[in-house]
């Protein structure tokens, strides 16, 4: 695996690399002793999948409060994403600061984002799918976002929104100390 560090600190860009043969390809995906030479976590306390229908449809913006704050590892099965990630640490030279990423079903790239962003996507194809590994059990009593177009972060999204839940719709407008 190649591991690349993003312009946020704490979040990465890791490559599979394909062994390749006759038959087409053995790619390690994830490796305990790998992440954490890196300095990655090694937790995976839920593994979930997500279809999405319409190009176009948003999942986000979303984190996990402590003490369910959560690292995600996402990684495209079928289709596109624009993946978004927001630095909200307290403290952080590039807090409230975002960086998009493109993840592909032939790229073979995961992102990895670290406790303490809030994350989110929109799909850059009909029908696409992705599986990511979280940290932290899912709580919703500690689930926390902010809307996709919150004027605090000025994410500049690809496509229009095809679809989007209500609660996403819906986040508060972010207020900074919230966060602190
Ligand atoms: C995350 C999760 C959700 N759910 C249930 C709760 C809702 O009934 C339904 C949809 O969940 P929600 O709309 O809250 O979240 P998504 O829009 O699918 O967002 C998810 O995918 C984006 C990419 C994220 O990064 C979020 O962390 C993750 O919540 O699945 C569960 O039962 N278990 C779970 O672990």
């Amino acid at each position: 695996m190649k591991f690349t560090p993003l312009p946020l600190a704490g979040a990465w860009l890791i490559e599979m690399e394909r062994i390749r043969d006759h038959r087409g390809f053995n790619a390690r995906a994830w490796c305990a002793e790998e992440m954490a030479a890196h300095g990655l976590t090694t937790r995976i306390a839920q593994v979930n999948v997500i279809r999405n229908g319409p190009r176009g449809t948003i999942r986000g913006m979303h984190y996990q409060r402590p003490p369910f704050a959560e690292t995600k590892l996402f990684r495209v099965t079928r289709g596109a994403i624009f993946d978004v990630i927001v630095d909200l640490r307290a403290g952080s030279p590039t807090r409230l600061q975002w960086i998009s990423v493109e993840l592909n079903a032939e790229d073979g790239r995961l992102l990895y984002v670290p406790e303490g962003f809030g994350q989110g996507f929109q799909t850059l194809a009909d029908d696409t799918e992705l599986t990511y590994q979280v940290s932290a059990p899912y709580s919703p009593a500690h689930g926390s976002g902010f809307r996709p177009d919150d004027p605090a972060f000025g994410i500049d999204w690809p496509l229009p929104v095809a679809a989007i839940s209500d609660k996403d719709a819906g986040w508060p407008d972010f207020k900074a100390e919230v966060m602190a």
